[in-house]
């Protein structure tokens, strides 16, 4: 070897490639070199010269790699050699945290940028990654964006600010050790000061001071030239470093020869959102990779931060990935809407709503209309569910939806009125406008369906149509006789008295409303009622709104699905298709759906899909609900000691379900006990009801249904209590009193007697009342109040009654008796000890809802009194 002169990473800066290339080709010459900090001669350059050419093309290690693996550092180097071979290390902080604290301090990152090829800042990415999961090994490292390469000191420089605050003493601590030099050493970039601290540590560092770091230097360096000083102090440092920390020190070295890569893809397909931490492994980066190209971005995210699409998309771009958007998630449970072409349109029959206030004739003129007596078969006279009819008048069909007047069924009213096509409002002539009335008014308008007037019972004596259309008009109606356009039609139910008229402008409304749909597509419908039926199952009235309805077609409604098994019409007679505006009872469904849930023909595995789909959504729901309940549950605790009386309603139909909720929750009207409908269904009660009343602790009222034998079972295993029912107001009485049962025990003051006190005898031990019964019976249990000319002194308990010396359990009036009182000595002769009980006594939940009342009524009546006088004022 020729007079050292070069080092191996002159070289290698010098043609521009990297130091193990250099060494592999002197390697492969065989001339001896040891790693990248020997030196070699102009022999050597030139071998190194004549192998890559004057222009220094950068060479890729691989193509000598295989020959020759790179040694790795061992020996001490130079100064030049170390800058470079650190400058090339201090690429890696992010990804190899040993490697940049030994690293970073002695050269800036910017003064080897330019010297490092590509290759060589590839390292250290390559080398962290051998130790993540997931990884392959190829044999081309692919060459980084100039982003990324930029990247990484930029972000290690940022983490460095806050090892830059903490290392500013130990830039303090370095320019005292290093003594005069010191000044010719430039400042540390931050970094420099995380890893200096980090690497001393603060008892180390102490030692470092001036003295102990040249004695240190001194004592290790050996003959080192001044010049040097810097590099070798630090080199020092590193060779303490290496021999104690071992592998540590070896992880500075150069990099092993296998190449190591990640697989990374080049085009990903991105939803609409995604991750931080997805977008990462999707990429295969590092989720920091990401948020720190984020932050380039002026995008602010956290690991678990979702990003748009655009914003991914930019991410992905900057690591040089494509990107594509997936189309939107389809929602499992949506049935996908079907326009129809309006060629394909046929008029159909309106469906008619009649709604009005109780007792106004409802279903008398639905008897009228449809010539049967429906009214004399329900039970208390009070119609419980919707059914629909069908009536045809001058050849043309009318569908009829019978929606019962009671209170308990506004909420099914108001559903009725969304599938109607005309509202006939009932109102009585010898009744006028009433609150429900109004109320049926305002579900139409809402709906946005015409109304007809039928004023009712005109044949009644009291009847005055008139008075009931100047009362319509305060609610925007106006008869067309007032110059306004809401039909009127005066009628008599009972008399069959101008019902012809009423139809005949049914037909004329529905002839301007130009109702129409297409017969000819799978059919779309919405459940009127659905029951379950002992002998035949789930028993769903379905209204066909669009296309025809077929035996055997598969369907799915709400969470139900199966295939039409039979169809019945209004009269009973089985048939065979339902075209639109048809009500039909369908068999088949596997389960009972709820009114208002819509029906849709669907091939046989969407329907179990798309059923299962919502049924997975309603349980998490319910979960969901039951966690927002336990809250409310809180509150009511906070608030004060209100009792929840528990109840699992199950019904036979939907209407019962509906009538019962609302006239239980009706009950709630005082401040102690409250009804709490846990759950309601249509159905027999199952088990899963008996489960649910067990957790809950409460009652279930199963209304013409009855618990299948499990449920019985499990009920009577778990105490609980099924209450079965034929009439509404028989659950309710029972519930009622279950609830007087729950109120807080309420007592009445009952006096015992009355006592006076005529001598006042002090004894080692207590205190006594020598006392004299003047009337009734004084107990020892008694309560007592001591009086002083009627002016109460105290209220409290006895402690001991004696007639003599022998203690007694009471002592009745004409005798005498002494008295020592609980916490009480301040009696004197002449007070009066008034004894008394205090007794329950029995209420019931409608007391206490009547005393509820009153208590509003008296604060409501106090408040206004409060603002009237502050009023005056
Ligand atoms: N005089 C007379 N009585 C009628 C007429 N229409 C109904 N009624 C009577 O009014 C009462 C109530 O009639 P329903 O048809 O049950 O009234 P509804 O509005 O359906 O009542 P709910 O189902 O309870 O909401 C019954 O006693 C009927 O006989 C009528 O045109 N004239």
């Amino acid at each position: 070897m020729s007079e050292s002169k070069y080092r191996i990473t002159d070289l290698a800066k010098e043609f521009k490639t990297d130091k193990d290339t250099i060494i592999d080709i002197l390697k492969s010459k065989n001339y001896k070199v040891k790693n990248m900090f020997s030196a070699v001669g102009e022999e050597e350059r030139a071998a190194v010269r004549a192998e890559l050419g004057r222009t220094a093309k950068p060479v890729r290690k691989e193509s000598l790699q295989s020959k020759s693996p790179a040694p790795k550092a061992a020996a001490r180097p130079a100064k030049k050699e170390k800058r470079a071979a650190e400058s090339a290390v201090a690429e890696k902080p992010a990804v190899e945290k040993p490697a940049a604290e030994k690293s970073a301090p002695e050269t800036p990152a910017e003064s080897a940028a330019p010297a490092a090829p590509p290759a060589v800042e590839e390292k250290p990415v390559l080398r962290a990654r051998t130790k993540a999961p997931g990884i392959v090994i190829v044999r081309q490292a692919p060459a980084k964006t100039r982003a990324e390469s930029q990247d990484r000191p930029r972000s290690s420089g940022s983490a460095g600010n806050a090892g830059g605050r903490s290392a500013r003493p130990a830039g303090g601590r370095g320019g005292a050790r290093t003594g005069a030099p010191a000044a010719a050493i430039p400042p540390p970039p931050p970094s420099e000061g995380r890893s200096e601290s980090r690497r001393r540590g603060g008892g180390r560092g102490g030692e470092n001071n001036a003295a102990g770091g040249d004695r240190s230097r001194n004592a290790r360096g050996g003959a080192r030239r001044d010049r040097e000083e810097r590099t070798d102090l630090r080199q020092t440092e590193r060779s303490r470093g290496g021999a104690r920390k071992g592998r540590k020190g070896r992880a500075a070295a150069p990099a092993p020869a296998a190449k190591v890569e990640i697989a990374r893809p080049k085009h990903i397909k991105l939803p609409e959102t995604i991750a931080v931490k997805d977008l990462a492994s999707k990429m295969s980066y590092t989720a920091s990779d990401i948020i720190k190209k984020l932050m380039l971005m002026g995008v602010m995210a956290s690991i678990n931060q979702e990003i748009d699409y655009d914003t991914a998309s930019l991410v992905a771009a900057e690591f040089g990935v494509t990107t594509e958007e997936l189309p939107p998630d389809v929602d499992p449970t949506l049935i996908p809407e079907i326009e129809d072409d309006p060629k394909t349109l046929k008029d159909r029959p309106p469906v008619v709503t009649v709604m009005g206030h109780v007792d106004h004739g409802k279903t008398s003129l639905l008897d009228a209309i449809r010539n049967t007596s429906v009214s004399t078969h329900e039970a208390g006279g009070i119609t419980q569910h919707i059914g629909a009819y069908q009536v045809v008048c001058q050849g043309k069909k009318i569908v009829f939806l019978d929606t019962p007047g009671h209170e308990a069924f506004t909420a099914m009213r108001a559903r009725g009125a969304q599938i109607t096509d005309v509202a006939i409002l009932v109102v009585a002539a010898d009744d006028g406008v009433m609150p429900q009335t109004v109320e049926a008014i305002d579900h139409a308008k809402s709906a946005g369906v015409p109304i007809i007037i039928a004023i009712n019972k005109i044949d009644k004596p009291g009847a005055n149509p008139e008075r009931v259309k100047q009362e319509l008009m305060e609610y925007g109606l106006v008869s067309e006789e007032y110059g306004g356009d809401t039909i009127m039609v005066p009628v008599s139910a009972k008399q069959r008295m101008g019902i012809d008229d009423l139809l005949e402008n049914i037909l004329l409304v529905a002839e301007v409303e130009e109702l129409k749909a297409n017969p000819n597509r799978e059919a779309r419908g919405v459940i009127i009622e659905a029951k379950l039926d002992k002998g035949r199952g789930s028993v769903a009235t379905v209204l066909v709104q669009s296309g025809t309805l077929r035996i055997g077609d598969s369907i799915v409604v709400g969470t139900a699905y199966g295939h039409v098994r039979a169809m019945i019409n209004d009269r009973g007679d089985n048939v065979k298709k339902a075209g639109p505006s048809m009500p039909v009872e369908i068999l088949g469904l596997n389960d009972v759906p709820s009114a208002g849930d819509i029906l849709a023909v669907v091939d046989e595995k969407q329907a179990r899909s798309i059923a299962e789909a919502r049924l997975g959504n309603q349980r998490r729901d319910l979960i969901k609900s039951k966690s927002v309940s336990l809250d409310a549950l809180f509150q009511q605790i906070q608030q004060g000691d209100i009792k929840d009386l528990n109840i699992v309603v199950k019904a036979d139909v939907q209407g019962s379900v509906e009538a019962l909720n609302s006239a239980l929750l009706g009950l709630n009207k005082n401040d102690e006990v409250r009804v709490n409908i846990v759950h309601s269904g249509v159905g027999a009660v199952s088990e899963s009801d008996i489960m649910l009343a067990t957790a809950s602790k409460a009652i279930v009222i199963a209304f013409n249904v009855r618990p299948d034998a499990n449920a019985r079972r499990l009920a009577d295993t778990e105490d609980v209590d099924i209450r079965t029912y034929r009439v509404i107001y028989d659950a309710l009485n029972d519930v009622k009193d279950a609830m007087s049962g729950m109120l807080k025990p309420k007592y009445k003051e009952v006096i015992q007697g009355r006592v006076e006190i005529r001598q006042v005898m002090r004894f080692s031990k207590a205190l006594v009342a020598g006392s004299y019964v003047l009337e009734g019976k004084i107990h020892n249990n008694s309560k007592i109040r001591i009086l002083r000319d009627n002016v109460e002194l105290f209220d409290g308990e006895i402690d001991s009654l004696r007639r003599f010396k022998d203690e007694v359990k009471e002592v009745a009036a004409g005798y005498e008796c002494g008295i020592s009182i609980i916490d009480f000595r301040d009696f004197a002769e002449g007070d009066i000890i008034e004894a008394y009980t205090m007794e329950e006594i029995e209420t019931s939940i409608a007391e206490a809802n009547k005393a509820a009342e009153q208590k509003r009524e008296a604060q409501a009546a106090a408040a206004a009194a409060a603002a009237a006088e502050e009023n005056a004022e």
